[in-house]
């Protein structure tokens, strides 16, 4: 990311773009505020030229953004408005980065310790943004497309962490890769039965289960290392795991806060750092 040549004015607009493995996520800041979020869908490959000549935010095509927020910008109050990207989708990395305005995030802007070369940059992120909110250690779980733990200690320093399926994808990998399970919606916010007699319920149950599981596992272990120390769950699936998590392990539940914009206020604070070079030394290794 190059040096920013004018620094912005404290309340000027900017945009934060997440690219996820499902979807693209935004958020719309004035200075350190965070106005909006929304989400939208990735951009297709073929428009790729489009992306490039847009000049300003208004150029984009209107679908990314949500009514009020189109409205703002088709009376071009955003000319020129900076977008800090991260992305862990590589082939949408390449498309954004033609727009002219966009400055991708990487793991060198990242102020963490021992961070291994191809973590996540959307998992740093987050991390960071927690920290900064809540303090360290601190543990993140992210449930996304791939549900992720990510945690960090008491002096910024990666801990590590661990990637499975996230729910979506765990249904959706049952119906694509058999030859009779059907694919199943979005699950209801009761648990299901947990010996099925028929075979949506089987599925749920089977994957459900596991999930909350797998939760209480790794929140334990963490718990072990760094005891009464808070654990923050975002991501799409976030809310439904939570509630499931209060009705299957109230214990777990109570130990964790939901906060979708995590990576919002970590990107927030690269940019501050952008902003503020002589801030980062503290961070520096
Ligand atoms: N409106 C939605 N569109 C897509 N996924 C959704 C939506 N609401 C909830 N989800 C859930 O969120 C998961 C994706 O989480 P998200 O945080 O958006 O992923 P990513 O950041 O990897 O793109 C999906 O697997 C799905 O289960
Ligand atoms: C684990 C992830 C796929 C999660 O992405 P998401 O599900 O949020 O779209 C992403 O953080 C990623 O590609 N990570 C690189 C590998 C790592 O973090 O070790
Ligand atoms: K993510």
């Amino acid at each position: 990311m190059k040096p920013q040549r004018h620094r912005r004015h404290r309340d000027s607009p900017w945009l934060a773009l997440e690219i996820g493995n499902s979807r693209l996520h935004w958020g719309l800041f004035r200075g350190k505020n965070l106005d909006s979020t929304w989400d939208s869908d990735h951009f297709p490959d073929s428009t790729t030229q489009q992306l490039a000549k847009c000049q300003n935010i208004q150029d984009l095509p209107s679908k990314f953004f949500p009514p009020g927020v189109s409205k703002e910008i088709s009376k071009k109050k955003f000319p020129h408005t900076p977008i800090f990207l991260a992305s862990v989708v590589p082939q949408q990395t390449e498309l954004w980065q033609t727009h002219p305005h966009v400055r991708v995030i990487t793991l060198e802007h990242i102020p963490l310790l021992n961070m291994y070369p191809t973590l996540g940059i959307d998992r740093a992120l987050a991390l960071c943004g927690a920290g900064k909110k809540w303090g360290f250690p601190m543990l993140v779980i992210d449930a996304g497309t791939a549900l992720t733990f990510t945690g960090a200690d008491t002096h910024h320093c990666l801990v590590g962490g661990a990637i499975l399926p996230g729910l979506g994808l765990q249904f959706t990998t049952l119906n694509e890769k058999t030859g009779q399970l059907p694919q199943i919606k979005t699950p209801t916010m009761s648990l299901p039965p947990r010996f099925a007699m028929n075979t949506q319920d089987a599925i749920k149950s089977g994957i459900i289960y596991t999930l909350l599981a797998s939760i209480k596992d790794f929140t334990t272990a963490w718990w072990q290392l760094y005891p009464k120390t808070l654990i923050v769950i975002k991501g799409g699936d976030a809310m439904l795991l939570l509630h499931l998590l209060q009705l299957q392990f109230p214990e777990i539940a109570s130990g964790l806060i939901v906060e979708p914009n995590l990576t919002f206020w970590g990107i927030a604070e690269i940019v501050s750092l952008i902003d503020h070079p002589q801030c980062h030394y503290k961070y520096k290794k």
